[in-house]
């Protein structure tokens, strides 16, 4: 069995889709979180001074979604044939686009460019959002194929800090999205992460 070493830090962010990929199937790994004051001694040891990293039997793996990938091939979560493995890919990346979206917004502006962008944030989220719920509704409840991919584990990694930016009930409009993220929080390795995982606020 491979050992698996996740190093992220002490929020949700960009390691818990991979904390989710790893949860759901039930892989026991090390979630490693680095303080703030241990990050300037660990950023240069990483392959591009950040994280997530995964370290899977000593070799580092970088870039979330890459990682993720990884994870997909391995687990058999992308679908069932080339075209929804496509299907998969472009979720994930237009996740990512929405994830970026939201975490530049909130994290790379100032405050008085926070205030003053919120409504062109908003409207970019919700065009993402809508997309997205389109999918659900139109694929059986899930994003491809009628059935779980690594998409949909993904964005219901994400959850958690997309309620923190866009608040609690950022999805009450998007009931197929909202199920979705129930469904996959329900799934037993999920559950009992989200479980045991440290109280962090995003
Ligand atoms: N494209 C990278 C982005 C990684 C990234 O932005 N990581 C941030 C945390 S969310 C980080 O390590 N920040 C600390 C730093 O850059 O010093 C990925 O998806 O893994």
């Amino acid at each position: 069995m491979p050992s698996y070493k996740l190093t992220y830090f002490n929020f949700t962010g960009l390691g818990e889709p991979v904390r989710f990929m790893l949860s759901y199937a039930g892989i026991d790994f090390e979630d490693e979180r680095v303080s703030d004051e241990e990050w300037p001694q660990y950023k240069p040891q990483t392959p591009l001074e950040q994280v997530p990293i995964l370290e899977v039997d000593g070799k580092t793996l970088y870039q979330s979604n890459a990682i993720v990938r990884f994870l997909a091939n391995k687990l058999k979560l992308f679908g069932s044939s080339e075209l929804e493995h496509f299907e998969v890919d472009a979720h994930v990346e237009t996740i990512g686009d929405l994830r970026s979206l939201l975490f530049n917004w909130t994290w790379a502006e100032t405050p008085e460019n926070k205030i003053a962008k919120e409504a062109e944030i908003r409207k970019k989220a919700a065009f993402y959002l809508d997309k997205l719920e389109a999918s659900v509704k139109k694929n059986g409840g899930y994003f491809v194929g009628g059935k779980l991919s690594a998409a949909d584990i993904v964005f219901a990694g994400f959850n958690y800090v997309f309620s923190y930016i866009l608040g609690n009930e950022f999805l009450a409009d998007y009931p197929n999205l909202k199920n979705l993220v129930e469904k996959v929080n329900a799934l037993p390795g999920i559950k009992s992460h989200i479980a045991k995982r440290p109280k962090t606020l995003c």
